[in-house]
C-alpha cells in the first residue's frame, strides 16, 4: 500500500515582496519563479524526489526518502541564492491528498503566507526509514493520444494549448474528487498524477470520464517504488508499453 511523503514549498511573504517598495517588473518575477522551480527540481530530484511547479509561489513535492536534515539543507540553499525564503511543511499518508493537507496545516500553523515574521518554517511528519516499503509511491504518467497529429500539427499553439489544458482540468478534478490523487501538468501533453493504491479499472474509468467530458483521449503508464523518481521512471516505461501495444492502461 502507498505511503506518500508530500512536502509543500511556500515562498515566505511573497505577495508583499512583489509590490515592495513598488510593483516589481513582471519579467523579473517570472525569472525568479522559474529559476526557483528549476533549482528545487534539481535539489529534490537529486535526492530521488519529484517537484511540481503548481502555482510557483507554492510548489508540491513528493519527498519519500528525503529526511529532515536534507529538507533543512534545501531550505538553506534557497535562502543563500534568492532574495526570498521558503517554508516547508511535510505530511505522510496513504492518500496523497491527505498528506498534502497535513503538510499544508504544518505551514499554516506557523502563520500566514503573508506574515513578515513567519520565515522558514520546517515542520510536519516525516516517513521513518524503518516504515518505508517498495510500493510507497504510486505514480501515473498520463499522455494525450497522438497530440502531435491531432493538435500540434493542425492547430495554432494557443488552440492546441486549450485542448490540452481542458484534458488536464478534467483529469485533475476527476482524480482529486474520486481518488484523492494529485495531478500536475508537466509540459507538452503530459500529466503526472501522484496516487494512492489504485488498480487498472480506476485508471480506465478516469480515461473514459475525461473522454466523455472534454473529448480528449488519454493513455496512462503506472509505476510503484519506494521513491518518486523510481515510481515515475517505471510509469514512463509502462507508457512505452501502451504505445507499443496500443493499450490505454499499463502497469510496470
Ligand atoms: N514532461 C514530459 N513531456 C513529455 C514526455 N514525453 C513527451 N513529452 C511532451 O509531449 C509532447 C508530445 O509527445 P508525445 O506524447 O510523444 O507525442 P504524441 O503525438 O502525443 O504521440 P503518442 O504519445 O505516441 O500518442 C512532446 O513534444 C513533449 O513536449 C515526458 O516523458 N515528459
Amino acid at each position: 500500500m502507498t505511503n506518500t511523503q508530500v512536502t509543500l514549498v511556500q515562498i515566505d511573504n511573497y505577495g508583499p515582496w512583489t509590490v515592495t517598495p513598488e510593483p516589481r517588473r513582471e519579467v523579473d518575477l517570472q525569472t525568479l519563479q522559474s529559476r526557483l522551480y528549476a533549482d528545487l527540481s534539481q535539489l529534490i530530484g537529486n535526492r530521488e524526489g519529484y517537484t511540481f511547479f503548481t502555482r510557483f509561489d507554492n510548489m508540491v513535492t513528493v519527498t519519500n526518502g528525503i529526511d529532515r536534515d536534507a529538507h533543512a539543507l534545501i531550505q538553506e540553499s534557497v535562502a543563500n541564492r534568492y532574495p526570498v525564503t521558503v517554508s516547508l511543511g511535510v505530511g505522510v499518508d496513504p492518500s496523497p491528498a491527505v498528506a498534502l493537507g497535513e503538510a499544508t496545516a504544518a505551514i499554516q500553523e506557523g502563520g500566514s503566507a503573508q506574515d513578515a515574521s513567519r520565515q522558514e518554517i520546517l515542520s510536519g511528519e516525516f516517513l521513518s526509514e524503518s516504515d518505508r516499503t517498495d510500493d510507497d509511491v504510486q505514480i501515473a504518467h498520463f499522455d494525450v493520444n497522438d497530440a502531435t497529429g491531432k493538435y500540434t500539427d493542425q492547430l495554432n499553439e494557443f488552440d492546441t494549448f486549450i485542448h490540452i489544458e481542458q484534458g488536464y482540468a478534467a483529469l485533475m478534478r476527476y482524480m482529486r474528487e474520486q481518488h484523492d490523487s494529485l495531478s500536475f501538468f508537466v509540459g507538452g501533453d503530459n500529466v503526472i498524477a501522484v496516487c494512492p493504491s489504485l488498480g487498472e479499472a480506476e485508471y480506465q474509468d478516469a480515461i473514459e470520464a475525461v473522454h466523455e467530458r472534454v473529448e480528449v483521449e488519454l493513455k496512462v503508464g503506472v509505476g510503484r517504488h519506494r521513491t518518486a523518481q523510481g515510481a515515475g521512471m517505471a510509469a514512463k516505461h509502462a507508457l512505452e508499453t501502451c504505445r507499443d501495444d496500443g493499450t490505454d492502461v499499463e502497469f510496470a
